[in-house]
């Protein structure tokens, strides 16, 4: 059944008393929300601005009174349509919500929503970036980004991730390898089972030792926690360990903060999904990473996002995933067909290092991604599930990479 024809469903509950009511009552549609139309290229630097300002610093405002706050909820509603309008506009479907969930109405002593289209993730990726957002909220409220930037004085320094890529794959002669610590996934499942849940962290220490060992040029560390059961302890746990590889924070970046907050917890570099992010969002983290050191692997999956992510300066990393993130179907040959013709002949005159991601399992899938011109691989459950993930590193190559 399509969810565009399928019926809406109501939930109720009964409304605590008005004084701790702290959910705005939003317009109930779109449309009643008036705002002076401007042309498309003038809202967006409008949106951007606003963020701007809200992630460089002015997360420090002045206590607001109840009415004022619901003001600017419900501006904060406003501008999230215009984002979505203006993602549209470039192809990108994941919708984004405000952090206080979809609307509420009132009947008499009842609250209640409606749940349909608006207001009901499409699919499994949508659904993890609106949860996102309200999570990403939710920190920020807790530490503000000032107090990060303040932190950053004593986060460990950054390290060359691009480089590391790079000198392995002229060592091998194969693609450098990103190995992923990844505890599950919402296609896989629980990938690793810990064996002591108290112990969680040691095993992910572990499992990160023995990619270093197995020849791993790179990390990528799963931070979420919802979806993937990671966390930002793991990254931080194995950057203290002394890992030398450099770390990747493998988080669905939807706020500037995160970066922030990526960087203190030992991040090397971030992910930035073009599925997600509209190209200014894009910009604009990558101006933020390049001042702080960081690499930005800016993921793609089709032929659209590959031509935005082309247009955009100062990208070094682009991944393709071979997984589509809202139907779960791997197909490496996504990998080839991104990369054939004039959109491979502008990476490299680009010098763009372009990563294979995903469904990589034998010797023979590492060959085909190569062929296809990828300089890194970036693989998680081939070798993740292995009791050994050294030699499961040697057993998907074809040889020991660590020598
Ligand atoms: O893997 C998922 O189920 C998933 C769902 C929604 C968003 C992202 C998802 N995975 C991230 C990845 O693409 C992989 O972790 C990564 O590329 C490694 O893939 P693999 O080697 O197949 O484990």
């Amino acid at each position: 059944m399509s969810l565009r024809t399928a019926t809406p469903r109501v939930s109720f509950r009964a409304a605590p008393s008005q004084s701790h009511r702290h959910v705005p009552k939003f317009p109930t549609s779109r449309c009643s929300i008036f705002v002076p139309r401007a042309p498309m290229a003038d809202r967006r630097c409008c949106i951007r601005a606003q963020q701007s300002e809200s992630q460089d610093g002015l997360d420090k405002l002045s206590p607001v009174n109840e009415s004022e706050g619901n003001a600017l909820k419900i501006k904060e509603w406003e501008v999230r349509n215009f984002q979505d309008e203006v993602a549209a506009s470039q192809g990108i479907r994941i919708r984004r919500r405000p952090p206080t969930g979809p609307p509420l109405h009132y009947v008499g002593p009842f609250e209640f929503r409606i749940e349909n289209e608006e207001n009901t993730p499409r699919n499994i990726l949508e659904e993890i970036i609106w949860n996102k957002d309200t999570e990403v909220a939710w920190m920020k409220e807790k530490r503000p980004v000032y107090m990060l930037k303040k932190a950053l004085e004593s986060a460990p320094p950054a390290r060359d991730f691009v480089g590391a890529l790079k000198a392995s794959n002229l060592r091998t002669g194969l693609p450098g390898l990103i190995a992923e610590v990844k505890k599950a996934s919402p296609s896989r499942g629980v990938l690793r089972e810990n064996f002591d849940p108290f112990e969680c962290h040691l095993l992910q220490v572990e499992i990160a030792q023995a990619y270093e060992k197995g020849g791993a040029a790179c990390l990528s560390v799963l931070t979420d926690e919802k979806y993937f059961q990671g966390s930002f302890e793991n990254l931080e746990a194995i950057r203290k360990a002394g890992v030398k590889c450099p770390l990747l924070c493998k988080e669905f970046i939807v706020d500037a903060w995160q970066i922030y907050y990526a960087r203190i917890k030992g991040a090397d570099a971030v992910l930035l999904i073009a599925a997600v992010l509209p190209d200014l969002d894009i910009r604009y983290m990558i101006k933020i990473c390049k001042m702080l050191g960081l690499a930005a692997l800016i993921e793609v999956h089709n032929e659209m996002e590959m031509d935005r992510v082309l247009g955009i300066e100062g990208v070094e990393l682009i991944g393709i995933n071979n997984r589509d993130l809202e139907t779960f179907e791997v197909d490496i040959s996504n990998t080839k067909k991104l990369l054939e013709g004039k959109r491979g002949q502008m990476i490299l005159e680009k010098d763009i290092i372009v990563v294979g991601e995903s469904g990589l399992f034998t010797p023979d899938d590492i060959a085909y991604v190569q062929e296809s011109g990828v300089r890194a691989v970036l693989v998680g459950e081939s070798i993740v599930k292995k009791n050994d993930p050294a030699k499961g590193i040697t057993e998907l190559f074809g040889k020991d990479i660590s020598l």
